[in-house]
């Protein structure tokens, strides 16, 4: 089969962040079976980076490396070779289009901070730009909602209050930036596992409200009201499977961290720092204690996929 002529450049390469949720509330399941949600999500400066190229017709490859890849198939069930089909499907001709994909992974796998949606949010963007498809980033961020309820954010970044099932956004004004420090578990955290324990917890879920009090911290740049307001429905969950992430916890706020929480269905732990040197103190102190396997400092907010040259 004959390569096609490609337009444009010949490689596409694009970087997406993680997120944290600095409030995450839960409540009851709808028909679609998921939850309701009300979240806060910030896209912070712990990037995977993806390149796209092109392939014959109807090849479409993912080859994955870095940060806890060993446990992430690169097959048809990897969430950015599932986008890459679904672009193709619906902006093709999906028979005149192929992708050989790389991703250099550093978001940590099943760590609450959405690495899968983050891969299909940078295959959305990295395809549409390499076939030169007709779809504007409205249309990506709406196909990356069938994907993931994490991956309409993954593309948007910056901070923004997630409804609906956490893909109905709406930006959120914020003043500075902020510096946390990230404790990486050993072993990752399955999502759909922890809102099943939810579930059993608190049937019917948590009454949903918007953090105010959180969204007035983050508008005013008050970082230590922002960590008094860090709250997750989740953590619960998340702490009951995994008790040791209450002694990471306590940890960081025994160190001088603002505020701590679990990031989404966790396991990873965020605390708030007030500047540069307190979070470069913290992440020396939880290092040396070893709450964590690895400990990452990160500031937010930062955008969403963005092409790079
Ligand atoms: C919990 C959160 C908080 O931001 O993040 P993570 O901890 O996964 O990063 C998200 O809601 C996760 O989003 P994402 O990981 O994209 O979820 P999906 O792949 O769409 O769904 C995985 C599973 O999680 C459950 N789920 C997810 C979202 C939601 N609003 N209600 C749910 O019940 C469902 O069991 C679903 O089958
Ligand atoms: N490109 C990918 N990167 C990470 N995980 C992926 C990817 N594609 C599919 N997955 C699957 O998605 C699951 C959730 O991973 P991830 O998005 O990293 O965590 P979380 O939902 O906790 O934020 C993993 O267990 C993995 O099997």
């Amino acid at each position: 089969m004959a390569t096609p002529v490609a337009p444009g450049p010949a490689t596409i390469r694009v970087r997406v962040p993680a997120k944290i949720n600095l409030a995450l509330g839960v409540g009851g399941v709808d028909a679609d079976g998921y939850h309701r949600l009300t979240t806060v999500f910030q896209a912070v400066s712990l990037h995977d980076e993806l390149t796209a190229q092109w392939d014959e017709p109807g090849l479409f490859s993912i080859a994955m490396s870095g940060e806890g890849t060993d446990l992430v198939a690169a097959d048809d069930s990897n969430l950015a070779m599932r986008a890459a089909r679904l672009v193709a499907e619906r902006f093709g001709p999906e028979s005149a289009l192929g992708v050989r994909m790389t991703v250099k992974k550093s978001i940590p796998v099943a760590g609450g901070m959405a690495g899968g949606s983050a891969d299909a949010a940078a295959a959305l963007l990295a395809c549409s730009v390499l076939w030169d498809l007709d779809a504007d980033l409205e249309e990506l961020r709406e196909l990356g909602g069938e994907l993931g309820a994490d991956v309409p954010f993954s593309m948007l970044g910056g901070t923004a209050i997630g409804t609906g099932r956490g893909d109905e956004l709406v930006p959120v004004l914020t003043r500075g930036a902020h510096h946390w420090v990230l404790a990486v578990a050993d072993v990752g955290l399955s999502t759909p596992t922890v809102f099943r324990r939810f579930d059993e917890l608190q049937p019917g879920g948590c009454d949903l409200a918007m953090p105010t009090e959180l969204l007035n911290a983050l508008a005013s740049g008050d970082s230590v009201a922002l960590g008094r307001h860090l709250h997750n429905d989740l953590a619960e969950a998340a702490i009951d499977l995994r008790p040791q992430l209450q002694q990471t916890l306590d940890a960081g706020l025994e160190f001088g961290a603002l505020g701590a929480i679990v990031s989404g269905s966790g396991p990873t732990c965020a605390f708030l720092c007030r500047n540069e040197e307190s979070a470069v103190a913290l992440s020396v102190r939880l290092g040396a204690e070893g709450v964590a396997r690895a400990v990452r400092r990160v500031r937010g907010p930062v955008p969403g996929a963005r092409l790079i040259s």
